[in-house]
């Protein structure tokens, strides 16, 4: 097996993959993850940008946060962003072709990969569920800033839960004998039983807590570290760990077998 070419950035270069680098690739997201979360923090809720319509242009119904994403897709898409299997777009519909000379990307998935995009999913998470846990309930009009935010936000949640395709991919080819059975009957149940390895789970879920420990501490100017219960977060380190155990593991997983029950097609 097993020859892998990653990028500095965590992405895999080749098409011969191993779990080992695709988890390596896992726990590199995590930092951009962690980041992108206490940057938001940041901002306070702000929800008129992401709940009302405000849209000014005729004809064009959407909230601020929308259109600026819709927005700079569009010119993501045209210097190649989503010729990269990695990056999965949020509004596939209005995506045009890059206006450059693309890399060529090795054909590591199976093609049917393209049609599994829960987007719609992970934006409705993320604005319902994850951001009023982690940002104050208040409203100080910066919303550009706050999509801006927002948006560095959804794609590293999108990219990491999408990664799933590729986890995947790498545990069918190493094991195809126990996968194939279940894809045939497309037995979703035993997808999940077969893809889920709970240690690693527990070992993602305290890793980014420790993460969003040392990423998020308030440092102070004096050398005197203090009494350690009075450490300040700008992001509660257990709420990232939680994050993480309820919605970004269960949702790649969930792209796992997605993309299993695609992979014999
Ligand atoms: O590392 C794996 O094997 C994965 O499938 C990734 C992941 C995760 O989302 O972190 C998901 C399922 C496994 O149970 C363990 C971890």
């Amino acid at each position: 097996m097993a020859r892998v070419v990653e990028s500095d950035s965590g992405s895999v270069g080749s098409n011969v993959l191993s779990l080992d680098s695709i988890r390596e690739s896992l726990i590199r997201q995590e930092d951009t993850i962690v980041f992108s979360l206490i940057e938001r923090a940041k901002f306070p809720l702000n929800s008129p940008a992401f709940e009302e319509s405000r849209c000014l242009d005729s004809g064009n119904s959407s909230s601020l946060t929308e259109f600026f994403v819709r927005e700079i897709e569009i010119i993501q898409a045209k210097v190649g962003r989503y010729e990269n299997p990695e990056e999965n777009p949020f509004f596939l519909e209005n995506i045009p072709h890059s206006v450059f000379p693309t890399h060529k990307y090795p054909p590591t998935l199976h093609p049917k990969a393209l049609s599994v995009n829960i987007n719609k999913r992970i934006w409705d998470v993320y604005f319902k569920e994850l951001l009023p846990l982690f940002v104050k309930p208040a409203d100080d009009g910066n919303y550009p800033s706050t999509a801006a935010s927002d948006l560095a936000c959804l794609q590293a949640l999108s990219k990491r839960i999408h990664y799933g395709k590729f986890v995947a991919e790498v545990k069918f080819r190493d094991a195809p004998q126990d996968y194939e059975p279940a894809i045939r009957a497309q037995d979703t149940e035993a997808l999940m039983k077969l893809l889920t390895f709970e240690k690693v789970e527990e070992m993602v879920k305290k890793r980014v807590q420790n993460k969003a420990e040392t990423f998020g501490q308030e440092v102070k100017c004096n050398s005197d570290s203090g009494d350690e219960s009075e450490k300040k977060y700008k992001v509660n380190p257990l709420l990232v760990s939680r994050i993480y155990g309820e919605w970004l593991i269960p949702l790649t997983k969930l792209v796992e077998v997605e993309y299993l029950l695609r992979r014999l097609d």
